[in-house]
């Protein structure tokens, strides 16, 4: 069965605590919370404080996806606010194999997250540090926007790559996910994925996590 994480960036923030209970109550997995930095990507939101307050709210695993710059400066803290997953993004990190190696020492699962433009290449060489691969299938920064279709060749060439060099990592789709675009990534080898618009933009949230996981 696939993992479900909904995205908090498409939440309503005025009353974060009753969201997390609702996307739990409807069956989410796991709690995917976007941190930008106004500098790797043009927006900014939010950081520790916010994952430390999920973690009270909610005993949902915690998927922390990092689209900052110098991640290394703050993956302690993240780690300590209750981060379960935490994803850097490969374009983001100079010695990437050394903030998956960081994040572990946390005893936190490690993943790399790529941008639509990046070849997989740029992991082919830490594959063995990677509990999840996270697969950008829009460009990161903004919630509701549309999916990229290359997405899906990526994902099976991921999946490819990760049986030939026996590793059990996990692959995450996020960005544009909704009934329709699911089935694609699913079939294309993806486990887990990401739902922010998809979920939180409609009036019932159990219709639409269960509507995601028919069309898995
Ligand atoms: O990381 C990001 C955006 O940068 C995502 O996690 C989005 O928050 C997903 O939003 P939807 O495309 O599902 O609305
Ligand atoms: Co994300």
């Amino acid at each position: 069965m696939g993992i479900i994480a909904p995205s908090i960036l498409s939440a309503d923030f005025t009353r974060l605590g009753d969201e997390l209970i609702q996307i739990k109550k409807a069956g989410a997995d796991w709690i995917h919370i976007d941190v930008m930095d106004g500098q790797f990507v043009p927006n900014i939101t939010y950081g520790p404080i916010i994952v430390e307050a999920c973690e009270r709210a909610s005993d949902l695993i915690l998927d922390v996806h990092l689209m900052i710059e110098k991640p290394d400066l703050i993956i302690p803290e993240f780690a300590k606010a209750g981060a379960h997953y935490i994803s850097v993004h490969a374009e983001a990190c100079t010695h990437l194999h050394r903030s998956l190696q960081l994040i572990k020492s946390f005893g936190v699962k490690a993943g790399v997250a790529l941008n639509p433009a990046t070849p997989l290449s740029s992991i082919e060489w830490v594959v063995d540090q990677l509990d999840f691969v996270l697969i950008m299938s829009v460009n990161p920064g903004f919630g509701g926007q549309k999916f990229i279709e290359s997405s899906i060749e990526k994902i099976k060439a991921l999946s490819n790559m990760l049986k030939e060099k026996n590793s059990t990592a996990i692959i995450q789709v996020d960005g544009g996910i909704n009934k329709d675009t699911i089935n694609k990534v699913s079939k294309a080898g993806a486990t887990s994925f990401v739902a922010g618009s998809a979920i939180f933009n409609t009036e019932n949230y159990t219709k639409a996590i269960s509507k995601l996981r028919r069309n898995m």
